[in-house]
């Protein structure tokens, strides 16, 4: 690229991007996508689906006037096209930096998990049942602290891990709202059992954040592999830059990447292992489009049959983090005390589990009074990132 090339290439992503915010700024309607891409015309559809739901004296779809998920979705696929527009950065993660810084600093909880895992995995086949339990359990809960450190609500700012969350599980314990631990485990434990010499019993994980909150769930997978509950392992990532840190093929890679060639033996071997998974097919990367559409998962076996059909090849899914919560649950007003399985409104391809934390103002399945009792204890406990769940609807 030659250099006044680039800094042409920057000045038009910079007034589309400036276009972008004083059309937020100043509550515009919101326009069409316009560069025609694989997912254009589902966005532009589901504009005209907003616009339908309109009474004929609201006008149109506006940012201060429609519903949160939809525009904030809409305002980062937008972000996305001002920078695909601008040739020949169109291929540039506006956020790569801060996904990327997230991860150095949690290297210290990074080098003492990758320690944990690998002193795990050496002494895997001695251990009982209940010790097993007990270990899934507590990566479980990693995997669950570590969506704390994503980046979309500190507005990029640094939100990492720096001390050793293994030291903490303890303490933190009495802020999961909902804990269906117990139930994953039998879930698993039985597929592992019933397990036939020659078939598989995959487990998918819809990702979220890179950085710390990706390597807990590397882990976690590697754990799920090796203690045998699952045989495969199916990630589900992002096809373009998505909240700030959402984790795309190019995160994944480059994690993978600095694990290996890092300075610790064990996180380097982590990495080295990880790689080999990919290599051999028994962790399989996947990403679609339906990820970063504004639609609710319900919606999944009309605009993404190939994506629902691909799901129920589960034998458990775990969705990780609050955007997954919201787009499960159609981010509605819900009561706290309806079901799990009702606010899915029939999103059910297989047996599946939120771990999620809570950093917007939605929560089912709790107990009668939970809720109340939860606000006049903490008035931001929906939106803190303190408290969490597992959640799980499927059969028992
Ligand atoms: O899905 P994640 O990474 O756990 O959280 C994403 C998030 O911080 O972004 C939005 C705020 O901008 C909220 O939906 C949600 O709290
Ligand atoms: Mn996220």
């Amino acid at each position: 690229m030659l250099l006044q090339e680039g800094v042409e290439a920057e000045k038009k992503a910079i007034s589309l991007l400036s276009k972008l915010r004083n059309e937020l700024q100043t509550d515009k309607p919101i326009v069409p996508l316009v560069e025609d891409c694989a997912d254009t015309d589902l966005w532009n559809q589901h504009l005209e689906y907003q616009r339908g739901l309109l009474n004929e004296s609201d006008g149109q779809p506006s940012w201060f006037r429609s519903p949160w998920l939809f525009v904030e979705c809409y305002m980062y696929r937008r972000l996305h096209e001002a920078i695909i527009q601008s040739p020949p950065i169109n291929g540039f993660d506006v956020f790569k930096e801060s996904k990327d810084q997230n991860f150095f600093e949690s290297q210290e909880s990074v080098m003492a998990l990758c320690t944990h895992l690998q002193e795990l995995i050496r002494t895997i086949e001695d251990l009982d049942e209940n010790q097993l339990k007990n270990e899934f359990f507590k990566l479980l809960q990693i995997s669950l602290w570590g969506n704390k450190c994503d980046l979309s609500l500190s507005g990029g700012g640094s939100s990492s891990q720096k001390t050793n969350i293994m030291n903490s599980l303890e303490d933190l314990k009495q802020f999961i709202l909902v804990n269906d631990m117990e139930h994953l485990w039998s879930l698993l434990s039985k597929c592992k059992k019933a397990r036939e010499n020659m078939s598989v019993d995959r487990v998918y994980i819809v990702l979220d954040n890179s950085g710390f909150e990706l390597v807990t769930d590397l882990v976690l997978a590697d754990f799920l592999l090796s203690s045998k509950l699952a045989t495969e392992i199916h990630f589900h990532g992002k096809m373009i830059p998505w909240f700030v840190s959402d984790t795309t093929i190019h995160d994944l890679n480059w994690v993978i990447k600095q694990m290996k060639f890092c300075n610790h033996k064990w996180m380097s071997k982590c990495g080295a292992n990880w790689e080999n998974y990919i290599k051999v097919g028994r962790w399989v990367y996947h990403d679609h489009i339906f990820w970063t559409l504004p639609h609710e998962y319900s919606a999944m076996p009309l605009v993404a049959p190939d994506l629902y059909a691909e799901l129920q090849k589960a034998c458990l899914i775990l969705f990780k983090g609050d955007l997954n919560y919201r787009k499960l649950t159609g981010d509605r007003k819900w009561d706290f005390t309806v079901p799990f399985h009702q606010a899915l409104c029939g999103f059910h391809p297989a047996p599946l589990c939120s771990i999620r934390t809570l950093k917007a103002e939605i929560q089912v399945g709790l107990q009668p009074g939970q809720g109340e009792q939860l606000t006049a204890l903490d008035p931001h406990w929906l939106t803190s990132g303190k408290y969490g769940v597992f959640q799980f609807d499927g059969p028992l």
